[in-house]
Formats: structure tokens, sequence, C-alpha cells
């Protein structure tokens, strides 16, 4: 049978169970934490949990959010989860210094509306943040339909030598930059058989996330709220639905406000979070990147840790058995 790894496809004997593919990986007898289809499996039973065909299995080598818990998007590593914008920016210095602090490895850029490279002559982002620091990520905002989306990613192709990592959002309106669904779906299919890996942009609706998954995005990208609204995750149902459901990682995109919410998108099992507004509108974008990376972390610990049930009634902190008095 075939399962998915840490992202990628392998293949196993029937009647496979957690504790095989961990001593394939090498890792017997290190405490790691597993998620099997995006449910994290408590530390004492995991090793015999059993296995089925197409099943996504997620090791992460700690327990903790610590050094060695890495997500992987289109085959390469990521320890960060946050992911940044660079849009809204008082200028190109606040720019770099907001997204080093906010510890991100992946930088999204809108291509429509940034010069990294297509005005020479012009400031370049790329001289701040640079491509053999950050992974660079092309993003299609200002898109209204597929064939802009497409010509879009396919300038920023040429701009970066050869990049395949997109963001793809074909947006519906202005008032409400909500996306087209039907118009990211036909991109999306282009995107992907010319190539590109495509992380879409897209409604908090469990069925367009599944059907992007099955045109082959590598990673799907509910919003929390409209973008640059702040207003945090308005839908925590749809969210937890869509990342149940997944095969490949699943990150929040807009509408998140302050750390509080990007934790609640970590705790609900998100991969991780993309934002932008939220931490260049702060009235201090650098301490805000910084609360940011704070937040994600701690939601992931959180996540990982596994949270209480919630209860109707209390019950008591201490013991009650054996009262002195
Ligand atoms: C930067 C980017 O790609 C935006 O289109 C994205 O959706 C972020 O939204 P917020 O600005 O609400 O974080």
């Amino acid at each position: 049978m075939k399962i998915q790894v840490n992202g990628d496809s392998r293949e196993y004997g029937d009647n496979c169970t957690v504790a095989d593919v961990i001593a394939d990986l090498g890792l017997t007898g290190k405490r790691i934490a597993v998620e099997l289809n995006k449910e994290i499996l408590p530390f004492t039973q995991h090793n015999s949990q059993p296995i089925n065909d197409g099943d996504r299995l997620e090791i992460v080598q700690a327990i903790g959010g610590g050094q060695d818990d890495y997500f992987t998007l289109a085959g390469k590593q990521y320890r960060s989860r946050l992911l940044v914008g660079t849009g809204k920016y008082k200028d190109l210095e606040e720019t770099r210094l907001a997204t080093e602090a906010s510890g991100a490895e992946i930088v999204t850029v809108a291509i429509r509306r940034t010069n990294i490279g297509q005005n020479p002559g012009e400031p370049n982002l790329l001289d701040v943040i640079s491509p053999d620091k950050y992974t660079i990520l092309p993003n299609t905002a200002g898109c209204y339909s597929a064939e802009d989306a497409v010509r879009t990613c396919r300038l920023a192709r040429e701009l970066l030598g050869g990049h395949k990592l997109v963001k793809l959002e074909v947006l519906a309106d202005q008032l409400t930059l909500f996306p087209d669904v039907a118009e990211t779906y036909v991109a999306a299919e282009l995107l992907v058989k010319d190539g590109f890996d495509v992380m879409v942009y897209t409604n908090d609706d469990p069925i367009a996330a599944k059907r992007l998954e099955e045109i082959g995005c590598v990673a799907v990208m509910p919003l929390a709220a409209p973008i640059g609204s702040g207003l945090g995750i308005r839908n925590p149902y749809n969210i937890l639905t869509i990342v149940e459901n997944a095969k490949v990682p699943i990150l929040v995109d807009a509408g998140v406000g302050t750390a509080s919410d990007a934790a609640i998108a970590m705790e609900l099992g998100c991969d991780g979070v993309l934002m932008n507004t939220a931490i260049a509108a702060a009235k201090n974008p650098v301490l805000m990147a910084s609360a940011m990376k704070k937040g994600i972390e701690a939601g992931r610990e959180a996540f990982l840790a596994g949270r209480m049930p919630r209860k109707r009634f209390a019950s008591a902190s201490s013991p009650i058995d054996g009262l002195f008095l």
C-alpha cells in the first residue's frame, strides 16, 4: 500500500503500523510525535497504530515545537510555520526588519505590485529579501481571472530563473477580495499541468479545499477572514474540517489580526499561517512580527500537546479523595 510520509509517497506491506514506518526512517527509540491524517497520536499509543492505504503520516522528530519540528512543502523542509507578505510597509528597511523578526523562511511577493526586477533602476525588494536566505513565493495578488493569474506565474518563473513554487490567488471582486473559486480551479489545473508547485488561496470551504488538493496543489490556504480585515478566524469549524480531510499542508492565509489568531490556527492543526497586514499595519511592525512568531510556536506546541476536553461543569483541580479534614 502507498502512504504519504512527511509529504513523500512511500510503499509498505499490508498490516503496517506506525512503528514500522518509524523503524524504516531509522527513528526507533527517539522521542517523536506523530500526526496521522492530521490527528496527533498520543505518545504512548502511536507505535501500535495500524496504517491504511492512502493515509498521511507526519513524523515530528521531537515532542514540542522545537528545532526538529518541520513541515514539508514541495519536497523542501521548513522549520518556521509563519509565512509573511511584503506589502504595506513604510519602506524596504522596515520590510527587512519585520521579516527578520518574524523568523519566516518563506516570503510572498505580489508580482504585479512589487519590483523584483521588472523595473530595472527602481528599488528592488530582492535587495533586502535575498533569495539566498528566503524562499521567495511569488503570488498573483491583483489577478481577477485565471488567464491573468497564469500569465503572472509564468512571468515570475522567468524573473526568478525557473522558480516553480507559486501562490495562486484569483480574486472575485474588490470589495471582498474573496477568491473566485471557479477561476481558481481553472488556473490551478493549468499551472499544475505546466509544472508549477501551486499553493492556493481559497475560501474556508472544505469542498473547494478538497477539490484543489485533487487538482494537485501542493498546499491549500483557506482564508481566516477577508484579506486585510484583521478579523481573525471567522469559521474555526470549517478550518478544522479542511485540516482533518487534507493530505497536503493546510495554511491559513489572510485575515489574521493578532498573535492569538495565529495561535488558534495552529491549535486547529494547520501546518502554518500566511499573513501580511497584521504585521505591516501594526503600530510597531517589528514587535508584532516577533509576537506572531511566538503565537505560531505556542499554537503549534498546544496542538502537539493535545488540548484537554472541554467540560460543561467544574472539576476540582486538586484531588477530592483522602481529604485531611
Ligand atoms: C500577502 C498576501 O499574499 C495576501 O494576499 C494575503 O492573503 C495576506 O492577507 P492579510 O494581509 O490579511 O494577512
